[in-house]
């Protein structure tokens, strides 16, 4: 298949259980929550997008027709002097619309460890080796074990103990960025006293002003 790539960059993980983990992210076109186009953002299931995933006009973004064309930029941009510890974050965007077989066969043949940011509506092919799932209010959540659960509060109607059953090894809050951020951040500060099983995931590539 031909995957939809918004942009490629080598950076830190910002965000969750593997923060300041260096990572090449991977951010396919599209979402099933949101076309992406301001003049529909009020009326989307997902509201608070803080991402532009719309074409494939970004950096090293484009159409790729295999997975091992897809793997092979991803891998050059790893440092050849240190060719371990690959990881790849695969994001979007809505990155289980698109991440199939041949694509995780071909990160695998070149040494990467494997990560994807969904938003858990879709099911997640077998083979990937770090699950975050970020569930969104108004959506049917259908991945319900991973490695961590990355809600971002507050989300109108949100429920965070029905959450804690779910079968996940970490469970993160992270604020909502946008107008509220600092109150939001507050928020979330409080929700982790009073709910210790939750831990404050913060974006500290925004903080660090990386990609
Ligand atoms: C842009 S999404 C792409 C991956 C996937 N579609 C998802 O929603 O998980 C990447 C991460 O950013 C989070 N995110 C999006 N907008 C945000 C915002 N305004 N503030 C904080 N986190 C946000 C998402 O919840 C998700 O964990
Ligand atoms: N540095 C960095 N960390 C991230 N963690 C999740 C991101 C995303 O947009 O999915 C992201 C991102 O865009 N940049
Ligand atoms: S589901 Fe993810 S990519 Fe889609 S609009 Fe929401 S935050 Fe953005
Ligand atoms: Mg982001």
């Amino acid at each position: 298949m031909t995957y939809s790539i918004k942009e490629i960059f080598y950076t830190l993980q910002g965000e969750g259980a593997h923060a300041g983990r260096p990572a090449v992210f991977c951010r396919f076109s599209g979402c099933n929550l949101w076309t992406g186009r301001e003049s529909d953002r009020a009326s989307a299931v997902c509201t608070f997008c803080d991402t532009d995933f719309v074409g494939t006009d970004g950096e090293r973004g484009g159409k790729f027709a295999t997975g091992a064309a897809l793997a092979a930029l991803i891998d050059s941009l790893w440092p050849t002097s240190y060719p371990h510890s690959k990881y790849v974050v695969f994001t979007g965007g809505e990155p289980l619309l698109q991440l199939d077989a041949p694509l995780i066969d071909a990160m695998h043949a070149v040494g990467f460890e494997i990560a994807i940011e969904t938003n858990g509506t879709l099911p997640v092919p077998p083979g990937v080796d770090w699950i975050c799932v970020s569930p969104k209010m108004g959506s049917k959540l259908v991945v319900e074990k991973g490695n961590e659960l990355k809600v971002v509060i507050p989300q109108t109607g949100q429920d965070l103990g029905a959450y804690e059953a779910l079968d996940f090894e970490n469970f993160f809050v992270q604020p909502m960025d946008g107008p509220l951020g600092e109150h939001n951040t507050r928020l979330a500060i409080e929700t982790c006293k009073r709910h210790p099983k939750w831990k404050l995931s913060l974006q500290t590539h925004k903080l660090l002003q990386i990609p």
